[in-house]
């Protein structure tokens, strides 16, 4: 089937479900944006028109329907569950990318996001090809029992395609999905393939109890985080916007307080001592100019399910409004096309971080140009969660937690060295301090590590492209991953 399906390269498989994403009025598609965008950074290299065509298309796409027996009012039925799984790129494999649970699902979502995924990992040298998936579900509307009905049934089907494996196809959580939902699909993989000794690493974002790896959950959001730092450090992009350099009593404005916004939150405040003065949500958003305690707030939206009527703060019952008050950062981090052609006139920020995929439309990101903001783009500023998905499978593979190894054996010779330090000069480390030298390096801190070093070197990568060239950081960033995609094509040649 696998063959089948690579032969029709370049083709889909989707006549049967909804094909367009939610179409703002006179704008593109998600897909058409992330074209145009490609064909605007496209006309900056010099690679021929044919590997242009191939390397911007997506490769194949899958798309299913299943029956899930439900029982409403005392009545049970079928209900018919819609999904997808796109392979954008197979230039590198396995595949990667999330699989998001959200009623606007559908096959031209789900291939934007894809290929979305390939830039990506291309921006940030993460060798996967992009892939994304997703459930046409509201997952609000279904218990956990149904969620884990659909997610194994969900699973089976890609199975059957030979479109999920840890050598073809790594889903990650996304949008509606997380470790929980992880943990089910590797178990039924493994179900059905208990010889397969490297199981684990079918699906990265898993629990710590699965094989997760730590610092996952934390990753888009620390990843977002190095990023905006990087940008803001530089002299030269705080004068263009009239701001002082570093993150330090910034204002800023999250959407979304899921995974990716809470954390990012959560960093910008902890790491960037900037103040969180607006955070959305799907119902509505509060706004508190003297600063919102994050963590408070995380746990008032997890006690009452909204985040209205958090003590102190103003509430703004349309969550759109909230991308309009005064703030010096937005980071837009729920779903797609917040910023366009009707909110981006009204952004009072000046510096964008793109913790969601592609939250600027073509339009939103021209007219935020045109007022002089600086976009942090997607396919770089969120790139942690994938970075930190490859250090999981790596782990997964090699079968042992990072540090197991070396963590006691550094200890040991840096208590040695801290030793002769005290006798050779005559004086003693605090306790603290010792502690500080002495320990060695854990999971955390090698992924933390990891993650800091991939955003800070691809940040320069970037950074020389779009100095050469006087472009946005999406251009550059666009025009980064092109090249090393079209490289890791002509390296090798055309077979057959
Ligand atoms: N998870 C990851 O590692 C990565 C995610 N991303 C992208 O980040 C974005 C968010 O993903 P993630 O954080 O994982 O998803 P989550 O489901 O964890 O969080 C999304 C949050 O956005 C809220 N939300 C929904 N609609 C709106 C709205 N209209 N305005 C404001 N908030 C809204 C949701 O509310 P509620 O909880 O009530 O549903 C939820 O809290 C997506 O675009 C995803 O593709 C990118 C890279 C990696
Ligand atoms: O962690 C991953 O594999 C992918 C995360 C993701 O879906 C994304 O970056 O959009």
């Amino acid at each position: 089937m696998l063959s089948n399906l690579i032969t029709l390269k370049k083709s889909t498989f989707s006549s049967l479900g909804r094909y367009f994403s939610i179409k703002l009025p006179d704008e593109p598609s998600f897909l058409e944006q992330v074209g145009l965008y490609f064909d605007q950074a496209a006309k900056y290299t010099d690679l021929p028109q044919g590997l242009l065509k191939y390397i911007k298309g997506c490769n194949v796409v899958l798309s299913v329907k299943f029956p899930i027996e439900l029982t409403r009012n005392g009545k049970s039925d079928l209900h018919v569950v819609e999904a997808f799984r796109a392979q954008h790129s197979h230039h590198k494999l396995p595949t990667k990318g999330g699989i998001r649970y959200s009623e606007d699902v559908c096959q031209n979502e789900v291939e934007a996001l894809a290929s979305l995924m390939t830039f990506k990992c291309a921006c940030v040298d993460v060798p996967f090809g992009g892939g994304k998936g997703g459930i046409k579900i509201n997952h609000r509307k279904f218990t956990e029992e149904e969620l884990q009905r659909i997610t194994r049934r969900f699973t089976v089907e890609l199975l059957q395609k030979k479109f999920i494996g840890p050598a073809i196809d790594v889903p990650a959580p996304d949008y509606g999905t997380g470790p929980r939902e992880m943990g089910w699909i590797m178990n039924t993989y493994t179900a059905y393939n208990p010889d397969d000794i490297n199981g684990h690493g079918v699906v990265t974002g898993k629990g710590i109890r699965q094989g997760g790896i730590r610092g996952r959950a934390q990753a888009t959001g620390l990843g977002l985080y190095f990023a905006v730092r990087e940008t803001m450090k530089l002299e030269k992009n705080a004068k263009s916007i009239g701001l002082s350099v570093g993150l330090k009593d910034k204002k800023v404005i999250v959407t979304g307080l899921g995974n990716v916004g809470y954390w990012a939150a959560h960093f910008f405040n902890d790491l960037g001592k900037s103040k969180v003065v607006g955070v959305s949500e799907w119902n509505g958003a509060v706004y508190n100019p003297d600063g919102l305690d994050v963590e408070a707030l995380l746990k008032y939206k997890q006690e009452h399910g909204t985040l209205l009527n958090f003590p102190g703060a103003q509430n703004i019952p349309n969550p759109e409004d909230i991308m309009s008050m005064d703030c010096d950062i937005l980071l837009p981090c729920a779903l797609e096309a917040q910023i366009n052609k009707t909110t981006a006139p009204k952004i009072k920020a000046k510096v964008i971080g793109e913790g969601a995929n592609g939250p600027c439309t073509f339009e939103g990101d021209r007219i935020l140009n045109e007022k002089g903001c600086i976009i942090v783009p997607d396919l770089y500023a969120n790139a942690g969660g994938v970075t930190v998905s490859y250090f999981e499978w790596l782990k997964n593979l090699s079968h042992v937690r990072f540090g197991r190894m070396t963590k006691k054996y550094e200890e040991n010779s840096k208590s040695i060295l801290v030793d002769k330090l005290e006798t050779k000069f005559g004086k003693k480390f605090t306790d603290r301090e010792k502690k500080l030298i002495v320990q060695g390096a854990g999971e955390e801190d090698l992924v933390n590590s990891g993650l800091e070093s991939t955003m800070v070197d691809s940040f320069k990568q970037i950074e020389e492209i779009k100095n050469t060239q006087k472009i946005s950081y999406r251009m550059a960033a666009y025009i980064l991953s092109i090249k090393k995609i079209a490289l890791s094509y002509t390296d090798v040649g055309l077979w057959p």
